[in-house]
């Protein structure tokens, strides 16, 4: 199968031919995928199937610190807890990443060395996206030399909501370009980049389907619901939806695209649904890290306490896990 986006060669050749692609796409049917999400959340699963998608959901975990009073030590602990989540239970799969503001990438970088746990940093104005293209291009720049694996950027959602598509477009090829750094030339392979829609305000299922397609089509590794920092954040319909433009996608390019839900998301209960929808709309190959990641700052602890639970019968104290 072909690895390019060929077939969409010509499709950002202006703001009007963009349009007319974004607007050619199908409709969303609003009410089927609101009833298709919660279908898929009310699905039981076994016992066993309960304890590796535990696992599972761990190991996808992008464990994330996104505060004004973040410090050094708080993502040290942050990164330590992120390698060993239960440190009495070498049993415990390490999460998938550690997520910082960029001035910390490289605080983590050091915590995380030789663990296996990537460094993702927010870049591109994070969480606006309210700044000149200079200024985002060189905030992903510095966080890639400082070491970043996967840099998280937002969308300039003013532009969509415009209908400057072509804004959006180019601004995500240009912050694609800097995740290249320095060693791409070296043939090293570039930060991975996961395009934030923000789709809290996005209005429509509409434009979060628009909004999938162009941030893919733009050369994104990854697409990713929310900044964590907008209501309404991730939701099971708006997944559903970029679910299916992943696997749509892949369907017409080969280009096999990671979807992130972020925001909100706090008991296993709540992660457990998403992989359910996973398995359903996208299928088993998108059931990795590599390509589904759960963005999160509270979540892990209880996976772990419904882990203990599930091991033993019984909960763990409140003050048995560190605070994430
Ligand atoms: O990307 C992840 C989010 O910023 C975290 O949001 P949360 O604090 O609601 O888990």
């Amino acid at each position: 199968m072909s690895t390019t986006t060929a077939p969409f060669a010509e499709v950002a050749s202006s703001n009007a031919t963009l349009r007319a692609f974004l607007h050619g796409l199908p409709g969303v049917d609003r009410v089927g995928a609101d009833a298709r999400a919660a279908m898929l959340g009310t699905r039981s699963i076994k016992t066993t199937a309960k304890a590796q998608a535990i696992d599972l959901a761990i190991s996808m975990v992008d464990l994330t610190t996104l505060e004004g009073a973040d410090t050094p030590g708080k993502v040290r602990a942050m990164c330590a807890k992120a390698v060993h989540p239960d440190p009495t239970d070498p049993s415990v799969p390490r999460v998938a990443a550690v997520c910082v503001y960029p001035d910390l990438v490289a605080t983590a970088v050091r915590a995380l060395d030789g663990s296996g746990v990537k460094v993702a940093s927010v870049a591109t104005a994070f969480p606006s996206g309210r700044s000149s293209l200079d200024v985002k291009v060189t905030d992903t720049a510095l966080a890639v030399a400082a070491g970043a694996a996967e840099i998280d950027m937002v969308i300039d959602r003013g532009a969509f909501l415009s209908g400057d598509y072509l804004k959006v477009f180019e601004e995500i090829t240009a912050v694609k370009a800097a995740c290249g750094g320095a060693g791409v030339a070296r043939g090293e392979q570039g930060a991975h980049l996961k395009v934030i829609l923000e789709t809290g305000e996005l209005a429509t299922y509409d434009n979060v389907r628009r909004a999938s397609w162009l941030a893919m089509l733009a050369g994104a590794d990854f697409i990713k619901t929310s900044t964590g920092k907008v209501q309404p954040a991730a939701t099971l319909p708006v997944t559903l939806i970029m679910l299916e433009a992943v696997r749509d996608f892949r369907l017409r390019t080969g280009r096999v695209i990671g979807v992130k839900p972020a925001g909100g998301i706090r008991t296993t209960k709540d992660a457990i649904k998403y992989l359910v929808l996973v398995n359903e709309t996208a299928g088993t190959d998108w059931l990795t890290p590599d390509l589904f990641r759960l963005g999160a700052s509270t979540l892990l602890n209880d996976l772990l306490m419904q882990r203990q639970k599930m091991a033993t019968g019984r909960y763990a104290g409140p003050d048995y896990f560190t605070l994430d």
